[in-house]
């Protein structure tokens, strides 16, 4: 069995294990998208906003390596602002979401981000998600806004549904994806673009349609 180092700690695991957090404004859906990937299921009804942190064990197969995607999904609020924090500086990978009806959830973005330049280590996966893909009637942001964003700051970006399953896949599985490549890179292999990654797969027949 091929095996990585995703902790920097020098520990290997017989699975790599590598620590993804999910971050952004209360209500985006971040919970909703780590139960869409984890259940394939969206529970829908009334908001009960999450309260701390709590965390999924999800292993993605990538080019034939298994990695463990832990995957802490945070509480929005204000007021558990700082328990997030303690996490930051251990994770791999972050998905920040806003929700695409949303217009405040857009704007605190670059709040996120400027929280998690502070706080995570330089070299994170960070991947901006534009959730709830499905509410198009409620739409406050548009798609191009969302990728201007994410291109000043150099970090993949895609629209999802934790309703629909849109996209849900495809966000962590580029993100494990990326984390591989990082760790182990065959020296005929060509580099592994994350952003070419994921445009290629939502090309692909079948994927990504909305409704
Ligand atoms: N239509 C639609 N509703 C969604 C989607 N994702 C989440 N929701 C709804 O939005 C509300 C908030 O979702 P949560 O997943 O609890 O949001 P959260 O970001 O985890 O919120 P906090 O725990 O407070 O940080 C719930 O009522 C969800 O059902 C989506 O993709 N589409």
């Amino acid at each position: 069995m091929i095996r990585f180092r995703c902790f920097p700690s020098g520990f290997y695991f017989d699975i790599t294990s590598c620590f993804t957090i999910l971050v952004g404004d209360s209500g985006v859906g971040k919970t909703s998208l780590l139960v869409q990937f984890d259940q394939g299921k969206f529970i829908p009804g009334s908001f009960s906003a999450t309260v701390g942190i709590g965390f999924t064990n999800k292993v993605v197969t990538v080019d034939d390596i298994k990695v463990k995607l832990q995957i802490w999904d945070t509480a929005g609020q204000e007021r558990f602002r700082s328990v997030t924090h303690a996490y930051y500086r251990d994770a791999h990978a972050l998905l920040l979401l806003y929700d695409i009806t949303s217009k405040s959830s857009f704007d605190n973005i670059r709040a996120w981000l400027t929280e998690i330049h502070e706080y995570a280590q330089t070299n994170v996966v960070i991947m901006l998600l534009g959730n709830k893909a499905d509410l198009s009637s409620e739409r406050a942001i548009r798609r191009d806004e969302g990728e201007r964003l994410a291109r000043e700051y150099s970090v993949p970006f895609m629209e999802t549904s934790a309703k629909t399953g849109v996209n849900v896949e495809l966000a962590f599985t580029a993100v494990a994806k990326e984390l591989k490549h990082r760790a182990i890179q065959h020296p005929n292999e060509p580099k592994f673009q994350i952003h070419e990654y994921i445009e290629a797969q939502k090309e692909r027949p079948g994927c990504c349609s909305y409704f």
